[in-house]
């Protein structure tokens, strides 16, 4: 096979089909079942999405609080993710600990090696409501707090974040959270929900996929870029240094976090909705600086390479200013991902095939002792 015939990291390869989302770059867009993601996150909760991503199409009124009821009664964190989190150390990185709580959770399920289609379902909304609590607890014992216990008065978002800081911010902050969690929720074959695929078509179990793709998405050039966004801001601090650390960081041959796609060549179409949130937030936090600094880096890495920002680049920042330590910005994207990652997980079991690519050997020929 000719070199040239091999698509490494598979780019450009169309591997299967699917019902769940549409990435266009030509038109910049993206279609969650076919809806806009612009228009959700103007005028859907995170619940309606997760519901439209699990079910095709959006929930009625009635199917919309039964949903709500379930994720309420499922929000305590369970006693088997707490003591997997609490044998852990205190330096282990967010996203190993949600990935560890996630894995022993699926371990403790007595329903975990049933495939049918209603147990993963019913499995997948459970893990969703169960990983504000997990990612919460992780943030509150980073800083020697204690669990706070849930409250089923409030919507999905305004509990994420009254269990994590132990209160209520106002509606704008709850918004731009939601907003966000709207924007991660789905985004077709990226590298983490590829694994999930992966990990479903030998017919192992949900547990066993989401844990996988946690894996996945920890990678700077995957989910882990929104967290590396906040190191890089910590590191330039000043707009006017933006171009000369640009310059520096460049001449180093460094990847410059949040910026480029795989897909998307001229701009990730989830951006500017994230940014409206952004300066939503940096106005709440009277935060100025931090969005000259935002667009400063944005128009130096336009001049320079012409490479634009991707989700990862507003997100960061964002959830800088509403008070997450820079750790827990991947583990967030977990939260927001388990809808996505489930969605293909039931859409890859319902139509199997177990997906086991070639490859061309170039080790030495054969030879014998
Ligand atoms: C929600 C998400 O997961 S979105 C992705 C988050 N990841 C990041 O932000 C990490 C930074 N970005 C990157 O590393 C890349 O843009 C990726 C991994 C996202 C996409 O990579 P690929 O599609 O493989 O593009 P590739 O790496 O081949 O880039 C093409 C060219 O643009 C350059 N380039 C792409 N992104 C960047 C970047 N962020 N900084 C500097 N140069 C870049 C590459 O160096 C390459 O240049 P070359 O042709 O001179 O070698
Ligand atoms: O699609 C990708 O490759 C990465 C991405 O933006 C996502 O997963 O949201």
């Amino acid at each position: 096979m000719a070199e040239a015939d091999i698509k490494k990291g598979l780019a450009g390869v169309v591997v299967d089909v699917t019902a769940i989302s549409k990435v266009n770059p030509e038109t910049n867009s993206l279609l969650y079942r076919g809806y806009p993601v612009q228009e959700l996150a103007a005028n859907c909760t995170f619940e309606e999405v997760a519901y439209l991503l699990w079910h095709g199409e959006l929930p009625t009124p009635v199917q919309l609080e039964e949903l709500q009821t379930f994720e309420r009664a499922h929000r305590e964190l369970s006693h088997v993710a707490k003591h997997a989190i609490d044998l852990l150390p205190l330096d282990a990185h967010p996203m190993d600990v949600v990935r560890t709580a996630v894995s022993a959770y699926g371990a403790a399920d007595p329903s975990v090696a049933d495939p049918s289609p209603e147990a993963q379902l019913d499995q997948a909304k459970r893990l969703w409501a169960q990983l504000p609590a997990i990612v919460a607890y992780t943030q509150r014992r980073l800083r020697d707090e204690e669990l706070v216990e849930p409250r089923d008065d409030l919507g999905y978002s305004a509990n994420f974040l009254h269990m994590t800081f132990g209160e209520v911010p106002d509606l704008v902050v709850v918004t731009a959270f939601d907003v966000s969690m709207i924007l991660y929720a789905e985004h077709s074959f990226n590298a983490s929900t590829f694994t999930a695929r992966v990990v479903t078509s030998t017919l192992a179990d949900l547990y066993s996929a989401v844990t996988a793709a946690i894996g996945a998405l920890k990678g700077p050039l995957h989910g882990g870029a929104n967290e590396a966004v906040m190191h890089m801001f910590d590191e330039i601090v000043f707009a006017d240094r933006a171009e000369g650390w640009l310059d520096a960081a460049l001449a180093e041959k460094r990847k410059i976090m949040g910026f480029g796609h795989r897909v998307y060549k001229n701009g990730d179409s989830r951006v500017p909705t994230m940014k409206a949130s952004l300066d939503t937030l940096l106005v709440e936090y009277d935060r100025a600086d931090l969005g000259e600094l935002y667009t400063a880096l944005e128009q130096a890495m336009d001049a320079r390479k012409g490479i634009k920002p991707n989700l990862d680049y507003p997100s960061g920042p964002a959830y800088h200013l509403i008070g997450f330590d820079t750790e827990l910005f991947t583990p967030l994207f977990v939260a927001s991902r388990v809808t996505g990652w489930t969605a293909h997980i039931r859409e890859q079991a319902a139509a199997n095939a177990l997906i086991r690519p070639l490859s061309e050997y170039v080790g030495p020929e054969e030879r014998h002792l």
